[in-house]
């Protein structure tokens, strides 16, 4: 039954506007909405405050399990971890990197699988990631592989960590988010790559508004 709710999956690298747009899209199709990315983001917080290493794969693997987080819907948006709202911390690129260091674990891969795939309820899911296509949701009938240059990214990012209050140099990001682009690329497991039958949306030129209606065709248009 599961297996024909249709899912639309918007992968790629940090900044190309996945979050942006799968959002947007999700509000669009009248369909649910999946930031996998902040169930990474969510593991690096509870490691941190457990004090779990980055580097303990079995002890990561436990702590993804038992993780107990919500996703509030609705006009204010809660993520809510062991009943905290971790909104804020989940935004720096400490915790992006920290996140993208844990996701290079098959076995925290694995735990995590069965939480992102709850989220394929009726009447869809939009699903925004790095694996959505390839992994998690390889059988969905429409992908998006959304991509943009590595400077256009970094100063995307920039201006939204300074609208949201976070204070950060644009060199110093550039070299964080290339060197995570690095890092989810040439790990083993699920590594950053567009599913054979994704369509690639470059969006170094296009706004949010073209992104999205974009995306929008490939669910129309099918
Ligand atoms: N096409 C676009 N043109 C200009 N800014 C964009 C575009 N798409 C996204 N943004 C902005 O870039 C920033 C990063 O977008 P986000 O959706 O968080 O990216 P991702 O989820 O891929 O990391 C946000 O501030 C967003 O408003
Ligand atoms: N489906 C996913 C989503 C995120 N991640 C990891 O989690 C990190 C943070 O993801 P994110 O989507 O919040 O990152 P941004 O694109 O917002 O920068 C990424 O760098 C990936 O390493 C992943 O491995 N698989």
């Amino acid at each position: 039954m599961q297996d024909t709710i249709p899912v639309l999956t918007i992968d790629g690298p940090s900044g190309a506007g996945k979050g942006t747009t799968a959002r947007a899209v999700a509000a669009r199709l009248g369909w649910n909405f999946l930031d996998s990315g902040a169930i990474y983001r969510a593991l690096a917080v509870a490691a941190m405050d457990r004090r779990v290493s980055w580097e303990d794969e079995a002890a990561l693997e436990a702590l993804a399990e038992s993780m107990d987080l919500v996703f509030e819907a609705g006009p204010a948006p809660r993520i809510l971890l062991w009943n905290n709202d971790i909104g804020r911390r989940i935004l720096t690129e400490e915790c992006g990197n920290l996140a993208s260091k844990m996701a290079a674990f098959p076995a925290v891969r694995r735990a995590l699988l069965d939480k992102q795939r709850s989220f394929r309820r009726l009447p869809g899911l939009v699903a925004d990631g790095r694996d959505m296509g390839t992994v998690v949701f390889p059988d969905a009938p429409y992908k998006i592989f959304l991509t943009a240059s590595a400077e256009v990214r970094a100063l995307r990012r920039y201006n939204q960590l300074k609208e949201k209050g976070i204070d950060v140099s644009l060199a110093h990001l550039t070299e964080e988010i290339e060197e995570r682009d690095r890092r989810d690329r040439e790990r083993q497991t699920a590594p950053l790559r567009a599913a054979e039958d994704a369509v690639v949306i470059d969006s170094s030129d296009l706004t949010v508004d073209e992104v999205i209606e974009a995306c929008l065709s490939v669910v129309t248009s099918h």
